[in-house]
């Protein structure tokens, strides 16, 4: 059974032409793939749609094996799916880097002593314990892409959905941030326009071209 399934999606904005006319994906369980597609061919639409944050107009979505249509079919889907947004700033609202990494825990009801433990695990396997008494919105672009992940990461989601995750990353911590991804065994949805970070972590998957996916 896929783990996520797309069928026969069309969205459009209100009042705007269609963004997906019939767009469909499968992803199985384990597997890693990724959606390519010239900047506002709708990737990040397509993302919001399997997360429910956006209602397709028609065409349904299937995830961990039942269809998912009403908003409270989606709370188990985004406690199962982590998404690591294109802007860190959407995601990250705590006053410091350890209280944004305790949240989706403590969210999850963790007692404070387990959420901490779990801030200095994810933190130590990021390499990111430097940053842990960091004010958030004073971290540099990068930083925050790697504590977003790290945020994420901290809920123990069986999938990753990530948009963008190399923007603002410096050599060194793109190939960290490969390595990282390499040693999970997470699912993994992948928007990049980044060919080689695509060939490194999920080469196969779908191109968004004329509306709909298809497979390459
Ligand atoms: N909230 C919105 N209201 C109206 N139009 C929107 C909205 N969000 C996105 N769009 C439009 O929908 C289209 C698809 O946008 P989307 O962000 O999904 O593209 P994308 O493939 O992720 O692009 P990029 O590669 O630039 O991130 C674009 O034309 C965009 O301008």
């Amino acid at each position: 059974m896929p783990l996520l399934e797309l069928s026969d999606i069309h969205f459009a904005y209100p009042g705007l032409d269609p963004v997906l006319e019939s767009a469909s994906m499968q992803m199985q369980p384990g597997e890693r793939l990724s959606i390519v597609g010239p900047n506002g061919a709708g990737k990040s639409t397509l993302l919001k749609i399997i997360m429910g944050l956006l209602v397709p107009d028609t065409g349904t979505v299937h995830a961990f094996g039942k269809p998912r249509a009403e908003e409270a079919d989606f709370h188990e889907v985004r406690r199962r799916i982590g998404f690591v947004f294109q802007d860190a700033d959407d995601q990250l609202f705590c006053p410091t880097v350890a209280e944004d990494v305790a949240f989706g825990p403590l969210n999850l009801g963790k007692s404070k002593d387990e959420a901490l433990a779990i801030v200095d695990q994810v933190l130590s396997r990021l390499s990111l314990m430097h940053l842990r008494d960091r004010i958030t919105h004073k971290l540099s672009g990068g930083e925050k892409r790697l504590v977003t992940l790290a945020t994420v990461l901290a809920m123990e989601p069986e999938v990753l959905i990530l948009d963008e995750p190399t923007n603002a990353l410096d050599p060194d911590n793109y190939s960290r941030l490969i390595e990282i991804l390499n040693g999970l065994d997470q699912a993994i949805l992948l928007v990049s326009h980044a060919p080689d970070f695509r060939a490194e972590i999920a080469p196969e998957g779908y191109r968004l071209e004329h509306r709909k996916l298809v497979r390459i």
